[in-house]
């Protein structure tokens, strides 16, 4: 990578500091772009590199890191690992392209992340180390978050047990305090941007939205142009978007308030309150403050959350208020950053004991999601292909005749959405839990191998578990089993009681492939 110096770089005026960027003109070329170097960091294989120094004053370049794999993907940044050559220290260095942002408008946004960033030095708070740029792109070294993020966590696990949930929010609020205390509001906090170093603290991120509350430079014309371009141009997630910035484009401490009651709320359910199909039917959710608990929240979170969730952001709790709220009642808050994260597990009110009778009357009460069971329980469990042979286990692992097989199954409903090349070893009806939502499905293991969802009343595919060696499957008694993935754990429950069959078959398939 050929680093040059700012005086070369000439399609941005640089002032005082090295990303100190306005838009002038952009006539560059794509060569060394962050686009044309994903390959390589994606690879893991190291750029070459010239210099190295352990002096923190002198002004970095490029060439100063090894570069590593990718960590993530921005909208307007690919963030790579790295190594600073001398020190050895590991870093997490955001790449951003300067054409894309110029051309995008987003110049001013960069410069507030920057600006903001620097202003700010706390525990959860995501440390910029340096800043420099070459011909095409800026260049952000921030501390490493070797974990994470939150939202990879409750992807993984479902949700999060309460003492998890709390530890959690406890942190994103004291680190907020210290933003709101410093006069920063943030803006755009979600499960995304809370990343997580290497012993699980947080480390709040993303701060190209946020606003420094005495900027003195921004009039109001200004900032009603900002938060106009911020809604039409929403990218990411709108869930935890406050409705006073929906209805008023005005966002104030409160807004952030807002955001940690959402976040609370999507850690310990398995998803965010407001969610509509779109942002649209998302963002009505949330002026019409729409949203309900499912059976089994916490009562203490769900009267906190529920003071928080408040249209009139002048009747939300301040965070002061929040950490007196009874949710903490005896929590330390104390020096958390130098305390143990707690074990994360996930919040299963209904199997974290092994009493069937609990364990089945809550899971059926968690069928429609809305905590409600509806309707007859043995039409609910009547499996509506019982008929359909199976494959015996013993044959799984052997050479069955499989076309002679095929054709026996040839006639099943199930063809409609499994090709007619793949044995189905096993079908059956479960209920496919996320956090305390729970949702009925249909599902069917092939000699693909794969797991497939499908909607049964509509005989339609849904989602299916990714299959591969990895994939691990662990028997929760007689009704439930629990398939993990390296991404996420899908708690199942087979209606017919038939678990144990379950986990046989997918583990003779694993051991077959
Ligand atoms: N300091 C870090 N340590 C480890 N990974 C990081 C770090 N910063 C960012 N990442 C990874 O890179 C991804 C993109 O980073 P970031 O959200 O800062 O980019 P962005 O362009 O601001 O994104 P957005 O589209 O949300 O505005 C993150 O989701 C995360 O996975």
């Amino acid at each position: 990578m050929a680093a040059v110096s700012d005086r070369e770089a000439p399609q941005l005026h640089l002032g005082q500091s090295d990303t100190d960027i306005t838009h002038r003109s952009s006539t560059s070329g794509n060569e060394g772009s962050p686009a044309s170097r994903r390959d390589n960091a994606g690879s893991s294989s190291p750029l070459p590199h010239a210099r190295s120094t352990s002096n923190p004053a002198r002004k970095r370049t490029p060439e100063d890191f090894v570069f590593g794999r990718v960590l993530g993907e921005g909208s307007y940044s690919t963030v790579l690992y790295a190594k600073e050559s001398g020190t050895r220290r590991e870093f997490a260095v955001k790449v951003l392209d300067k054409r894309h942002i110029i051309k995008e408008k987003k110049v001013k946004y960069v410069n507030i992340e920057k600006d903001v960033l620097n202003r700010l030095s706390h525990p959860f708070i995501i440390k910029l180390f340096y800043t420099f740029q070459d011909m095409h792109s800026l260049y952000f070294v921030l501390e490493l978050a070797k974990d994470g993020d939150l939202l990879g966590y409750i992807r993984k696990l479902g949700s999060f047990e309460v003492e998890g949930a709390r530890f959690y929010i406890a942190e994103i609020i004291t680190g907020v305090m210290y933003l709101h205390n410093m006069d920063v509001i943030h803006r755009d906090l979600k499960p995304e941007n809370i990343l997580l170093d290497e012993k699980m603290h947080v480390k709040i991120t993303d701060f190209g939205t946020a606003k420094p509350l005495n900027d003195t430079k921004t009039d109001d014309a200004e900032q009603a142009r900002d938060e106009t371009s911020a809604r039409n141009s929403f990218v990411g997630t709108a869930e935890y978007c406050s409705p006073e910035l929906l209805n008023d484009r005005a966002a104030s401490k409160a807004s952030d308030i807002w955001a940690i009651g959402c976040i609370l709320y999507h850690l310990l359910a398995g998803k965010p309150p407001f969610k509509g199909a779109n942002e649209y039917q998302t963002f009505q959710k949330i002026i019409k403050l729409e949203y309900s608990f499912p059976d089994g929240f916490p009562d203490s979170a769900r009267d906190l959350v529920s003071r928080i969730l408040v249209l009139d952001p002048c009747k939300r709790p301040t965070l002061e208020e929040i950490q007196k709220h009874p949710f903490f009642d005896g929590f330390d808050w104390e020096n958390l950053h130098e305390k143990p994260a707690p074990n994360l597990r996930p919040f299963l009110p209904a199997t974290s004991h092994h009493n069937m009778e609990d364990l089945t009357s809550d899971m059926e009460g968690l069928a429609t999601g809305t905590g409600q069971f509806h309707g007859d329980i043995d039409a609910a469990i009547r499996d509506p292909f019982e008929e359909m042979p199976v494959v015996p286990e013993a044959e799984i692992a052997g050479n069955p005749d499989r076309s002679k097989k095929l054709e026996e199954q040839a006639s099943s409903p199930i063809r409609r959405i499994i090709s007619h090349t793949e044995l189905i070893i096993m079908n059956g009806t479960v209920y496919k839990r996320k956090g305390l939502f729970s949702k009925k499905r249909g599902l069917v293991l092939t000699d693909l191998p794969r797991l497939q969802f499908f909607d049964e009343g509509k005989l339609i595919a849904k989602s299916e578990i990714p299959w591969s060696e990895k994939l691990k499957v662990e028997l929760k008694g007689t009704r439930h089993f629990f398939v993990h993935t390296p991404k996420r754990t899908y708690y199942l429950e087979a209606l017919k009681g038939d678990a144990q069959r379950w986990v046989d078959a997918i583990n003779t398939l694993l051991q077959s492939v």
